[in-house]
């Protein structure tokens, strides 16, 4: 694989220092949609051999679809919509259940190098799990700092993610985030561990500013956009290579 830049953004940062196992549904339904058009988001998941381990990771992802759907209805009200609102939005969601591993590190990172560079997530919501050292993330507050997020334990950390941003005209603002690196200083190289279900409404879900967003003071900020085209452009920049800059930023590079 290229090297992940500093997820999201577009531009080119060292490689996050981390390693990622992502699975999606395991009950997929046998009809055009999951087989054909949303198919990217549909491939079987490649299991390690412990069936303990497929067994949690299963129902942990239903757990989470679950909590994420009471969720949206949550937001539906707070949005001074219809509690069922998002709901023909997520029923054939293609959501990622992810396991962040940061490994222990022993030396210092490059510079502007991060375990996770900055980026907002996706979709709707994310549901975090910091499940093994759970220091590092941070969060960007509106003057630019950045400042730690402090873990309640049993709790989950709830992001908003970038369709949330689009549907609400940029009310609610999809949080730009971090992991950084462990300080060696202080004897913290500790490898680090999370879990992170992201729900990312139907491939095919068009994401327009919601009617309770938008009056004649407030008028939409974004263009309609599905799910799926958002999910794949953000992907595509994540994965950018220094050959895929565009020649300024290439050349800058090569002067540094
Ligand atoms: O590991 C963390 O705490 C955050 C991970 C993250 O931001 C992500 O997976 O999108
Ligand atoms: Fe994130």
């Amino acid at each position: 694989m290229p090297p992940r830049s500093s997820h999201s953004r577009g531009d080119y940062t060292p490689p996050d220092l981390m390693e990622r196992f992502t699975t999606g549904r395991s009950d997929i339904p046998d009809d055009d949609y999951h087989r054909a058009r949303a198919q990217n988001h549909f491939q079987p998941n490649r299991w390690p051999s412990d069936p303990d381990f497929v067994r949690t990771a299963v129902a942990y992802y239903a757990e989470m679809e679950r909590l994420a759907s009471d969720l949206m209805r949550v937001f539906a009200r707070a949005l001074a919509l219809p509690e069922g609102y998002f709901a023909p939005f997520c029923d054939r969601h293609i959501s990622h259940l992810v396991a962040n591993y940061y490994p222990a590190q022993h030396q210092s990172a490059a510079a502007g190098q991060f375990r996770a560079g900055a980026h907002t997530d996706f979709g709707a919501l994310t549901l975090l799990h910091p499940a093994r050292s759970p220091r590092g993330l941070q969060v960007q507050a509106a003057d630019g700092g950045w400042e730690d997020v402090v873990h309640v334990p049993g709790s989950f950390i709830v992001n908003i993610g970038d369709l949330m941003a689009r549907w609400t005209n940029d009310r609610w603002v999809s949080t730009m985030h971090r992991v950084v690196p462990p300080v060696s200083e202080s004897g913290e190289t500790a490898d680090r561990m999370s879990i992170a279900f992201f729900l990312q409404p139907n491939d095919d879900a068009g994401i327009d500013c919601l009617p309770t967003c938008t009056d004649a003071e407030h008028p939409p900020l974004y263009e309609s956009v599905t799910s799926g085209a958002h999910y794949q452009m953000k992907s595509n920049r994540s994965w950018i290579g220094k050959k895929d800059l565009p020649a300024a930023s290439a050349a800058s590079e090569s002067q540094a």
